[in-house]
């Protein structure tokens, strides 16, 4: 067992045991409150460069489930991507024996294979006393009587290329007439996103975060916009191409759903501005409220940043939901378009299921437009298909996220 040490920059040192990879690493220290679903938060692409301190006091007791299992649509059964995307992680106990149903390892293990650096025997409480005060900050987990790496920023890179998928992908509703075929524009989705759109009956077309949609959305019936790491101004290609979806009057009907970075770009294409959070919100337990209607919703949330409501065009859109916490933007929704997005996870993995009805709610939308368009079908049949054009001829994609 080695000594391992977590500094944080201009801040405090804490003293621990490693468990994980004899990595040394440097990243964004942040804090997530919720109680479970460690595997899901280590893998979900959105905690990318960033070092994560669970407040649950005892972390790796119910181990690690198999990060190969797929569904019926091929997807992870349990894992949110198929890699760790934290660097590190800071715990007050590491629970050294493990038993779960479904664990085929332990943390510590699959820390070391994914090099993850993991310390415990921290005073996790005063660590996030500190973040708290001071906001997110950098830090550094250094093991054994390695030389301490030199703080770094994730957040003045762009993440989102590193974990976005380098070629388009398919995953192919179970039904044999599929209800709807989404575009999914990916820079950094979570497995559990694609679930909730195939479930319910669609085909969905996974592309790399700069892939020009707003050439090909026509032949769509729903576009999505995924989580995704960083800060979402370094989105700049992204952000152009979503700028000329929305501009383009040509597709005013069709349907568009944001899911946290999904919901910022939505926000940066429009004209509005982000800002950074003092620590963020990173929690399976936060209350929105919904502001069409007055109801409340304990959400799942990790993000740093957030939509500044004030900048929001008013003649085009109005906030969705606030979170009852500390009164920040959890989403908006289109005046005329059927166009909304949430802050919020409502795929909740983990998390509270409460709002997986905003999926229901997009596919509302997908029908209507689809019943729009019947009448101009034909039409629309007799097009070539620009996928085709573009070798984007589902059958020969791959079917899982390709990335290398
Ligand atoms: N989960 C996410 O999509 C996070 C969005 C963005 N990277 C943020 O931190 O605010």
């Amino acid at each position: 067992m080695s000594k391992a040490i977590f500094n944080i920059q201009n801040g405090p040192t804490f003293e621990g045991i490693s468990f994980g990879a004899e990595k040394s690493i440097a990243g964004e220290a942040v804090f997530t409150t919720s109680l479970v679903g460690y595997p899901e938060s280590m893998t979900d692409p959105s905690y990318r460069g960033q070092i994560l301190v669970f407040t649950q006091p005892l972390i790796g007791n119910y181990g690690v489930p198999d990060c190969t299992a797929r569904d019926q649509f091929n997807l992870l059964k349990y894992f949110e991507s198929p890699h760790a995307h934290v660097i590190g992680i800071v715990v007050a106990e590491y629970a050294y024996k493990y038993s779960h149903w479904n664990a085929i390892e332990s943390l510590a293990d699959w820390c070391k294979r994914e090099g993850v650096a993991a310390i415990t025997g921290v005073d996790t409480r005063a660590v996030v006393q500190y973040l708290r005060e001071e906001g997110s900050s950098l830090g550094r987990i250094t093991i054994g009587n390695d030389t301490p790496v030199e703080y770094f920023d994730p957040m003045a890179t762009h993440l989102v290329e590193q974990v976005t998928t380098k070629k388009p992908f398919h995953v192919a509703s179970t039904l044999s007439e599929p209800i709807a075929n989404i575009a999914l524009i990916d820079c950094g989705v979570k497995e559990n996103i694609i679930r909730c759109l195939v479930a319910r009956g669609a085909n969905v077309t996974v592309f790399p975060c700069d892939f020009k949609i707003q050439e090909i959305a026509d032949q769509f019936d729903g576009i999505f916009l995924s989580n995704g790491p960083g800060d979402p101004a370094m989105n700049v290609k992204t952000i152009a191409n979503l700028k000329e979806l929305l501009n383009n009057s040509k597709f005013d009907k069709i349907p568009i759903f944001g899911i946290c970075l999904g919901h910022q770009l939505l926000a940066l294409a429009s004209g509005a501005k982000t800002v950074k959070l003092k620590y963020g919100n990173r929690a399976h337990n936060i209350p929105v409220m919904d502001l069409t209607t007055g109801q409340c919703h304990i959400t799942s949330q990790n993000h740093g940043y957030a939509v500044d409501v004030d900048s929001l065009p008013k003649d085009q859109w109005k906030p969705y939901f606030i979170n009852l916490n500390d009164q920040s933007n959890e989403g908006m929704i289109h005046l005329t378009k059927p166009i909304f997005s949430t802050q919020f996870h409502p795929e909740a993995k983990g998390g509270p299921l409460d709002t997986d009805i905003m999926f229901d709610k997009f596919f509302e939308n997908i029908e209507a437009f689809k019943n729009q368009q019947k009448d101009i079908k034909l039409e629309h049949s007799q097009k070539p298909t620009n996928l085709k054009q573009l070798n984007l001829n589902i059958d020969v994609l791959a079917k899982e996220r390709v990335l290398l």
